[in-house]
């Protein structure tokens, strides 16, 4: 299983986005988190800034949306060129359906779970996607504390994986830093977003590659 790095870019600097992304042409996607203000109590951006985040972007996005009503609008990051487009399993009302729509329109399809809500009752559904992203923070905000007890969620997500016969990725998001990625990647994640531990390192892209080899060096499947 490869392992990816995917460096959100929330806490960077919006007014030079362009400049922003250039950081982290090493890493595998750039990870975009779109907040709507009622799905999470925070506002980031929406889809025209996406759009331009696609044309700038040196890497592939991973769209990340912590949005009310995906069904409604998750097609459209695809049709847009994101390259992954996750939505949450606690606001989409047809996510079969959804990750269909969202495969069709040529992305990967990713299923989020908030910390409390848990992998068994999707377990049917990991055949439909292409990736698992177990938050490790209530999302919102960048630079919160990893949540060690979702470790637990992470392996069983991992082994329900493998026991589908399944290649799903399993993506971890939410203090993800030097001293918390391995115990990720022991757990079974493979895909790792991480959002201040790269923009706030003097040196974002090797940043991104000591988060790499410390994952690779760690992952257990
Ligand atoms: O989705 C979110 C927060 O809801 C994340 O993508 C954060 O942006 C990660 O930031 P760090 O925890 O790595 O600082």
């Amino acid at each position: 299983m490869g392992i990816l790095i995917t460096p959100s870019i929330l806490n960077s600097d919006f007014s030079d986005l362009r400049g922003e992304l250039a950081k982290i042409a090493g890493a595998d996607y750039a990870h975009v988190d779109v907040m709507d203000n009622h799905f999470v109590p925070n506002l980031t951006l929406g889809l025209p800034v996406v759009e331009s985040i696609v044309r700038a972007s040196p890497v592939p996005v991973d769209a990340h949306l912590m949005i009310t009503d995906p069904d409604r609008w998750a097609p459209a990051y695809a049709e847009a060129g994101a390259g992954s487009v996750t939505f949450h399993a606690e606001a989409a009302a047809a996510p079969v359906r959804l990750a269909r729509e969202i495969r069709s329109q040529g992305a990967r399809a990713g299923l989020a779970l908030r910390p409390a809500t848990p992998i068994e009752p999707y377990v049917d559904l990991l055949a439909e996607v292409d990736m698992v992203l177990v938050m490790t923070v209530e999302p919102g905000f960048g630079g919160q504390p990893f949540l060690t007890s979702m470790l637990p969620k992470i392996r069983r997500t991992r082994d329900a994986v493998a026991a589908a016969g399944l290649d799903v990725w399993v993506q971890v998001d939410g203090g993800v830093s030097r001293s918390t990625i391995e115990q990720a990647a022991n757990a079974g994640a493979n895909v790792f977003v991480a959002g201040s531990a790269v923009y706030a390192a003097e040196d974002a892209a090797a940043e991104v590659s000591t988060l790499r080899d410390l994952a690779d060096g760690a992952f257990h499947d």
